[in-house]
Order: C-alpha cells, then sequence, then structure tokens
C-alpha cells in the first residue's frame, strides 16, 4: 500500500476532543449529531517470530494514553515521529482495556437506536483479529447486560455475516449460497441482497452464531501468520428495542452493529505469497487503498469532492460508517518491530486521516407504518361501533360522568339558593319579629297598636275597613306561605334525595360505574343531609301560634307590604331552586325503559318536581303584585280573622306536611301532575337525547379526524416514496423535461405518472411538494384546471437532490 503523507504530522493531546453524543438518546433529540471517528492505536507485543529475529528491535513506543512515539533510525525526514490519537494503548495492554476505552461507548450506541462500526485495521498479523475477536465478545457480554438492566424495554438481536473474498460477497451464516450482489437502496444505503439474518434467542446463542461465522471465513497460511485472515469480515447485529408496553402504535428504535475485521496489508515480499495467496494479497491491498482513499477524502478540509465509495465492496458496505450515519470507532493494530516500521507508518497515517472524519449519527426511530394504520384502523371501527350503540362502552361513562358533573353544578347552585333563601327568611323574621330571636311577628300587640294609630286616616275608612279585613288574614297567610316555603323546600329535598338514590342505582348497575362516580353520588347525598339539617333548624324556629290576631292591622299591613318584595324575591329563588331540581331530574335517564315499568313509572312520578303549573299556588303571597287569583287562595284571602285558626288547619290540610305527604302529593295532584309529569318526561327524554346526540357527534367527530390521520399518513407515505422514486430517477428526468400525466375523470385528484406504479392522490401542487413542477400544459382537454381529464406534461424543476 502506498499512501501520500499526513497532512499534519501530529496533533497535540489537548486538541484532541470528542463530541458529546447526549442528544443521541432515545428520550433526546433524534437530530443527526455530528462527531469525529474514534481513532485508537494498539500496539502488539512481539511475536514469537519477531523476537526470534536476532536483530529485532522496538521501533514504537507509547509515551502517554493518547501519544505513540518513533524511536527508530530516522527513515524519512517529512515523516513525523510522534501520533496522537483518541487513546493509544501499548503492548502490555489487554483487550479489555481496549474495548472500554476504545469501543464500549460506541458499541452501546446500537442499544440506544445508533447505527455504531467499530473496525480494526493494520497489517497482516499486527493482531486485528486478536483484538475484534475480544472486543465482540465483550460487546455481547455488555449488550445481554444492558438488555437484563432494561426489562421495560424489549429487545430483538439478530445477526448476520459476510465475507468479501476477492472482491466477491459471501454470506458466512449460508456458506454454500454463493456470491451475494450489493443493491442500492434509496432509503438504507447498500444493502447485500439474500443475506441470511438469523435472531439471537440470547448470549448463547449469539456466541454459537458469530462462532459458525469465524469458522466460514477464509484463512490462510502466509509468513508472516499461521492463521491470516484472507478476506474482511463483517459481523453485523442488528438491535431493535421497544417499549414493552407501547400501544399498538410502536415507536422503536433499529440500529446496526457491525464487527468488521479487515484483512491485512501485505507486501507479497514479505508474506512470500504465491499463487492463489498472491491473488488475494491483490484484492485485499486493492480494497483497504480504496479504504484509505475515501477516509482520505473525507478528511480533507474540502470534503466536496467525489468519494470513492462505489470502488470497492468493502466500501460501498461501509459507506455509512464512513462519513454516514453512523458512529464509528477504528481500532489501528500494529507490530512494535523496527521490521515492520514502515507498515506501520502508513497505519498511522490512516489512523491520523480517519480522526478527522466526520460522521452524523442520529436515533432511528422507527414508527411502524403498518402497525400506526393498523392501530388507527381499530381505533376507528372501536369507535364505530360504538356509534352503533352510543349507549353501551365509554360513551355511557361519558355520559354518566357529564350528568354528575352537572349534578354537581346543580347542588352547587342549590346550595347558593338555599343559603340566599334562608338569609331572606332570617331578614323577614327580623323585620317582623322585630330583631327577636323567635319567629313571631305577632307577638307585641301594643306596638302594632301604637303605630295604626299613628298612621291611620279618619277619612278613608273604607279603605281601611278593607285594610283591617285584609291584614286580618295577612299574619296567618303570612305564616302559611312560609310554611308552603318550607314545604317546598322540604319537597325539592326530597325530590334531589330521589333523584340522587336513582342516580346511585344506576351507577351501582352501571358496568363502567367507578369509584368516583359513587364518592360524587355519595358527596351529593351527604349536601342533601345538610340540606336538611338546615331546614330542620329552621323548623325549629317555628313560628308560634298565632295568638296576635287583635294585633294593630295597619302595622302588619305595612309589614306585609314591606315583606311583599322580600317574598317575591324568594319566590324567584325557590323557582330557580325548582329549576335546578327539574334540570337535574331531567338529566337522568327515561326510567320508563327499564323492563319494570309499573315500579319505574312509581318512581318517576315521585321523582318529579313539583309541577311548573301548581307552584304558584303554593307559592304565591297574598300581598304580592303576582300573586295569582286562584280559588285557594282568593278563598284564604277573603277568610275572617276569627276562623284563623280553622282556615289555618284547613290550610294545613291543603299543604302537603312533611310526612306522608309525598305520597299524597303524588296521588291528589293526579291531573296537573300528570301533565306536568309528561312535560318533564319530553324534556327530559329531549334533554337525554340530545346529550347521546352530543355525544354521538363528539365520537363522529372523532372518527372523521383518525380517517383523515390515516388518509394524511397514507399520504405522506405516498410522498415520500413519490420524492425517492422522482430523487432516484433523476437522471432520466433530466434528460426528459418533460413529464406526462394523464388525469382521469372522475378521479380529479389521482394522478397517473407515465413511469407507471406511483400515484399521487393529490392536486399539482403535490407535485410541486415533490419538486416536480413549474409549468404544465395539456395535450387534450381544458387548459382552465389542472384537475381537468386530459393529458398533462409537466416540466421538472431542479429542486430535486441527486444522491448519486
Ligand atoms: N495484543 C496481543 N497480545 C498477544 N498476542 C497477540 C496480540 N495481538 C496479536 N497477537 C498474536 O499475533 C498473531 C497474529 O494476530 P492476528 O491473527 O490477530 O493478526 P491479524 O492482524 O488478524 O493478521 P491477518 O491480517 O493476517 O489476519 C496471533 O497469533 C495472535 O495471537
Amino acid at each position: 500500500m502506498s499512501a501520500s503523507r499526513p497532512p499534519t504530522p501530529s496533533t497535540p493531546a489537548s486538541k484532541i476532543q470528542r463530541t458529546p453524543m447526549a442528544g443521541l438518546t432515545p428520550g433526546g433529540s433524534s437530530r443527526a449529531q455530528e462527531e469525529k471517528i474514534l481513532v485508537t492505536v494498539r500496539v502488539r507485543p512481539l511475536s514469537k517470530r519477531e523476537l526470534a529475529m536476532k536483530d529485532q528491535k522496538v521501533a514504537w513506543e507509547c509515551t502517554d494514553s493518547q501519544t505513540i512515539l518513533y524511536k527508530g533510525p530516522p527513515q524519512d525526514r517529512a515523516a513525523p515521529t510522534s501520533y496522537t490519537f483518541d487513546k493509544v494503548f501499548g503492548p502490555a495492554c489487554q483487550t479489555d482495556l481496549v474495548y472500554e476505552d476504545g469501543a464500549k461507548d460506541v458499541a452501546m450506541s446500537a442499544l440506544t437506536g445508533i447505527n455504531a462500526t467499530i473496525f480494526a485495521y493494520g497489517q497482516t498479523s499486527s493482531g486485528k483479529t486478536f483484538t475484534m475477536r475480544g472486543v465482540t465478545e465483550s460487546a455481547v457480554r455488555d449488550i445481554y447486560k444492558h438488555i437484563e438492566n432494561n426489562p421495560e424495554r424489549e429487545f430483538i438481536i439478530k445477526i448476520s455475516a459476510m465475507e468479501i473474498y476477492n472482491e466477491n460477497v459471501k454470506d458466512l451464516l449460508r456458506p454454500d449460497s454463493g456470491p451475494l450482489r450489493l443493491l442500492d437502496d434509496p432509503e438504507k444505503g447498500t444493502i447485500v441482497e439474500k443475506l441470511d439474518e438469523e435472531i439471537a434467542k440470547d448470549s448463547q446463542h449469539l456466541r454459537h452464531l458469530i462462532g459458525i461465522c469465524e469458522e466460514q471465513r477464509q484463512v490462510g497460511e502466509t509468513a508472516l501468520n499461521d492463521a491470516s485472515s484472507r478476506s474482511h469480515q463483517i459481523i453485523r447485529l442488528t438491535v431493535e428495542s421497544r417499549l414493552r408496553e407501547a400501544s399498538g402504535c410502536v415507536k422503536s428504535f433499529v440500529a446496526n452493529l457491525n464487527f468488521v475485521d479487515l484483512a491485512g496489508s501485505e507486501r507479497a515480499a514479505q508474506t512470500h505469497a504465491i499463487g492463489a495467496r498472491l491473488k488475494e494479497g491483490g484484492h485485499i491491498n486493492r480494497s483497504l487503498l480504496t479504504l484509505t482513499t475515501v477516509i482520505r477524502k473525507l478528511s480533507s478540509e474540502k470534503r466536496s469532492g467525489h468519494i470513492p465509495y462505489r470502488d470497492s465492496k468493502l466500501t460501498r458496505i461501509l459507506q455509512l460508517s464512513l462519513g454516514g450515519n453512523a458512529r464509528t470507532a477504528i481500532i489501528c493494530t500494529m507490530s512494535p518491530a523496527i521490521t515492520h516500521a514502515e507498515q506501520s507508518r502508513n497505519t498511522l497515517f490512516f489512523a491520523t486521516c480517519a480522526k478527522e472524519v466526520t460522521n452524523t449519527a442520529k436515533v432511528n426511530m422507527v414508527v411502524s407504518d403498518k402497525q400506526l394504520v393498523k392501530h388507527l384502523q381499530t381505533e376507528v371501527a372501536r369507535l364505530e361501533a360504538e356509534l352503533r350503540t352510543p349507549d353501551r362502552a365509554s360513551s355511557s361513562s361519558d355520559i354518566l360522568a357529564r350528568k354528575i358533573k352537572q349534578m354537581e353544578l346543580e347542588m352547587e347552585e342549590l346550595r347558593k339558593q338555599r343559603d340566599s333563601a334562608q338569609l331572606a327568611l332570617e331578614e323577614i323574621q327580623k323585620r317582623t319579629g322585630d330583631n327577636q330571636p323567635g319567629w313571631n311577628p305577632f307577638d307585641s300587640p301594643q306596638k302594632t297598636r301604637k303605630c295604626l294609630t299613628f298612621s291611620e286616616p279618619s277619612n278613608n275608612k273604607i279603605k281601611i275597613r278593607s285594610s283591617v279585613r285584609q291584614s286580618s288574614t295577612a299574619p296567618f297567610m303570612l305564616k302559611h306561605e312560609i310554611r308552603k316555603l318550607e314545604q317546598l323546600q322540604q319537597q325539592l329535598e326530597v325530590e334531589a334525595n330521589r333523584a340522587i338514590d336513582v342516580l346511585h342505582k344506576e351507577v351501582e348497575c352501571h358496568k363502567h360505574g367507578n369509584q368516583d362516580a359513587a364518592e360524587t353520588i355519595a358527596k351529593l347525598q351527604a349536601e342533601i343531609r345538610e340540606m336538611q339539617s338546615v331546614r330542620s333548624e329552621n323548623r325549629d324556629v317555628e313560628m308560634v301560634t298565632d295568638e296576635g290576631n287583635g294585633s294593630d292591622l295597619k302595622d302588619e299591613i305595612t309589614r306585609l307590604h314591606l315583606q311583599d318584595s322580600d317574598i317575591a324575591k324568594l319566590e324567584a329563588k325557590l323557582e330557580n331552586v325548582q329549576r335546578s331540581i327539574d334540570k337535574l331530574v331531567m338529566s337522568l335517564p327515561n326510567v320508563e325503559t327499564t323492563p319494570n315499568s309499573n315500579r319505574s313509572k312509581k318512581k318517576k312520578r315521585m321523582l318529579l318536581p313539583l309541577g311548573i303549573s301548581n307552584r304558584p299556588n303554593l307559592i304565591r303571597a297574598p300581598c304580592s303584585p303576582h300573586s295569582s287569583s286562584t280559588p285557594l287562595e282568593l278563598e284564604v284571602e277573603n277568610r275572617a280573622p276569627e276562623g284563623d285558626k280553622v282556615s289555618h288547619e284547613g290550610s294545613e290540610k291543603a299543604t302537603p306536611t312533611k310526612s306522608g305527604d309525598t305520597g299524597d302529593l303524588s296521588l291528589r295532584d293526579e291531573t296537573p301532575r300528570r301533565r306536568s309529569s309528561s312535560v318533564n318526561m319530553k324534556r327530559m327524554q329531549k334533554m337525554f337525547q340530545n346529550a347521546a346526540e352530543e355525544n354521538v357527534r363528539s365520537i363522529r367527530d372523532y372518527v372523521t379526524e383518525l380517517k383523515e390521520r390515516v388518509a394524511k399518513l397514507q399520504y405522506q407515505k405516498q410522498l415520500l416514496v413519490c420524492q425517492r422514486y422522482w430523487s432516484w430517477n433523476l437522471t432520466k428526468a433530466k434528460q426528459m423535461r418533460w413529464m406526462k400525466i394523464q388525469l382521469k375523470m372522475p378521479d380529479l385528484y389521482r394522478m397517473v405518472l407515465n413511469h407507471g406504479r406511483y400515484y399521487l392522490r393529490s392536486r399539482c401542487s403535490t407535485l410541486y411538494n415533490c419538486g416536480i413542477s413549474v409549468m404544465y400544459q395539456s395535450y387534450t382537454g381544458p387548459s382552465s384546471t389542472c384537475y381537468s381529464e386530459g393529458i398533462w406534461l409537466i416540466r421538472y424543476t431542479s429542486r430535486l437532490k441527486s444522491e448519486d
């Protein structure tokens, strides 16, 4: 091998800095990162043969861990005497250390999706095979150690092996396969056709397979080496890994780890090779010369010229490892013997160039298109199935969750309204009770009488009479109204409680009912209980029996007028409460659909809140401007004050009481309640239907989105294929300049390229994205739009880059 001298005689140790590859981790960026090739030099001990030679001297000395010095007699003035590398290993160094410092880091990259190559370079008998065996063994050990330490990931290790013997590629796992062809793959680079690949079951199996490969390798005896490798051997481990818990859409890492044991450069004069050995030596040297040229060109500052990868099969196969997407470590082996000084110098020149070569490795993350599409299709199918049965599966739990959320809001609102109603009641109590703690607005007849005396105008007798009549019923009416409010509140609570009970049962029955739902229900029930306790506290502030019938009626009227607005407010608030409860009940599913329809109907009736139609009768204040003139109300309003007590009792009868009144209520107000029930049921059904429709709509949207994503993915895949295709055929395209495209109706967006095979389901803009179109003309058909039927000529631009 002949080679010109290196451009720089040596590199100071301080200048050797390795680029950290932190970004090249699975968790980090998959962006390509530049890194120089890791170059180490190993000097083996003198061999028996060399020791046998009497005049043998050691020509090289490792002065520190990075520097090797020539200490033999001066041979060439221009030749450097000191060389610096990433690491230098002296004759006493064990292979383990060479692996640790010169190969391990690079080799382990393959486990995280980064291509890695380790190769040994050096003259024949310099110790390449010796070193690579040790390195491979250690790497296999560490790979399986890593697999053991990372149980969350699933690893697949595949092995393939080849040798390049006399420029023929042979499969070492299938020795009878004959020479294999090299193919150019736009994605993977050069691939060896029909190269066998086996999955290693475990480390033992892998070692066994490696052993088979080594056995198959061409070895011959030369004057320098009893077992000289006559071929370049490449053992390739393909490491695939993925997270075990990954879903159908798998993101995995895949990388190749190459162990390359090159044949050694040799001089026929030294090896005394003749015949077959000589021929082998010729091929070995030629391919090594190409390798040196490639390395030298890659290492030159202007890396623009042609890199002759294709000049040898070795460089074609190793192309990615030489300045491409891989981390590379080169271990240069050399003999310390002075007799091999010139060969060793050539090795050091090669090493000096190699350390200037920059690779751009990246994490090879693989998202399997097939798996992704399959996953999305499964998802679409699942959602479509759900669409067909919207009340099933997860949609049901969604509806339930929504209902619970809505109930929570309702309850919150209810609580607020209860509080403000209570405040309003207290205020009324204060006013009517003259700030006394008890609820007895009529226990101070003196005061009211006094009040009447002051305010009574003598000339308004009719009015007063009327007022007297009115005010005589007013205390009772007020009491009555407050009772009604209380009862209403009580009813609301009962209804809310029932609603919660039904929901609770629904949750329990529900297959997908979860703990959260049960907790929410429990919370709501607690709130209802709290409401009840507050209500019972209010009940403790009971109105005393009206013994103040003879109180100042005028005062009463004034007070009642004042209370009017408060009661109206209270009324409005209670209406709000009612509405909340209405909504709450309506949000429940249609209980009529359950098989036990009789019970359901009854339950539904019980559940129904106070009907809107009869509510005003119950809660309108008699003095209120909003008061209705229903018979009951008029009757009560016009009743004589003496009959207050009786009236009161009558009124009590007419109004539902706490115990047993709910059942009565349902039976009693048959007509209005039923009407109200049917209205509410309709509303309830409508609301539930709306919720279901909304849910179906959202699922449908999601399905559409998923479908779009699948379509987009397929489109991107096609686009990628097209891009590659066009890129590949650029030379042809450049010659042609025009490309015929036929558009066929009704496939408006489908373009059949005249090279066949590839279809573009898109418009002309897609072609532009592929770097193809600038102009187009038609042979036939209308020319106004590119979507029409006809044959089109697409002109190429030069945006495409040729790879080769
Ligand atoms: N570091 C070392 N320590 C001890 N012995 C070594 C060392 N390196 C190599 N040897 C011995 O030197 C001899 C030649 O080594 P090896 O076959 O590995 O050289 P090679 O470079 O692969 O040669 P070839 O290119 O001809 O195949 C072997 O007997 C090997 O055991």
